[in-house]
């Protein structure tokens, strides 16, 4: 019996024509067959950069047909130490680490305020897939947050909070709830632009983290 595709879900149009373009035409790649009713393993759509547009565009696409898994896939920054420039980073859990409030006492997650989980695990059986096609990445929580960091001490902040946290991105938790909600397994892919820090666009490695991209594209073929 055929198998549903998995939805590939990414921010901007430009990595998703990087791993389009990395991947075999079975999967969706250039020279697809576009004869009727071929059906491609995987597809690969843009949703828009944040939480929100990520949570609503995955939604809107789950509701369109039917998939056996969502990814989410993209740029991202990584923490100092932990995930460097043009690496590949896998996502154990996808953690909202801006939904919440303040306090005098420090940040409270949602969790703690009694509105549901900011922390979600990512599936198992995926992540060993991606983990075995793709052994040099490195392996940890990733950071979902509205805002990117852009200072020293929020990024030691973070660092602190999140102990295994290896990269921040934007999108990965609301590509997550869309997943949850519909019953889909979830798993999340990122490759490493910039570091995150003080707000320096110069340091930003855009060429690289397109190559780890294009470089990772074939991995999701070995999903199950
Ligand atoms: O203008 C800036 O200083 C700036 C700094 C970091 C990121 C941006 C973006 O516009 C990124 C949007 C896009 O890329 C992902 N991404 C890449 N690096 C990071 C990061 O360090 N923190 C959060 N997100 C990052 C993100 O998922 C968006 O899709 C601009």
């Amino acid at each position: 019996m055929t198998q549903h595709p998995i939805l590939v879900v990414t921010a901007v149009t430009a990595e998703a024509d990087a791993l389009r373009a990395a991947l075999p035409p079975e999967a969706g790649g250039p020279r697809a067959a576009l004869s009727a009713g071929f059906e491609p393993t995987l597809l690969v759509e843009p949703v828009g950069v944040g939480p929100a547009a990520a949570a609503a565009g995955t939604a809107r696409l789950l509701a369109q047909r039917d998939y056996r898994a969502v990814i989410s896939v993209g740029i991202a920054g990584g923490f100092p130490g932990r995930a460097d420039v043009g690496g590949t980073v896998l996502g154990t859990r996808t953690i909202a680490a801006d939904l919440g409030a303040e306090s005098p006492d420090g940040f409270l997650p949602v969790d703690e305020l009694g509105f549901g989980s900011s922390v979600l695990a990512t599936d198992s059986t995926l992540l060993k897939a991606l983990g075995a096609a793709l052994p040099h990445a490195v392996v940890g929580d990733i950071l979902t947050l509205s805002t990117v960091t852009g200072t020293a001490e929020t990024t030691a902040r973070l660092a602190a909070r999140f102990p295994e946290a290896v990269a921040e991105a934007m999108e990965g938790y609301g590509v997550a709830i869309a997943a949850a909600n519909a019953g889909l397994p979830f798993a999340e892919l990122r490759t490493i632009s910039n570091p995150i820090g003080p707000r320096d666009r110069d340091a930003w490695r855009l060429a690289d983290a397109f190559a780890a991209l294009r470089a990772a594209a074939p991995a999701l073929c070995a999903l199950p």
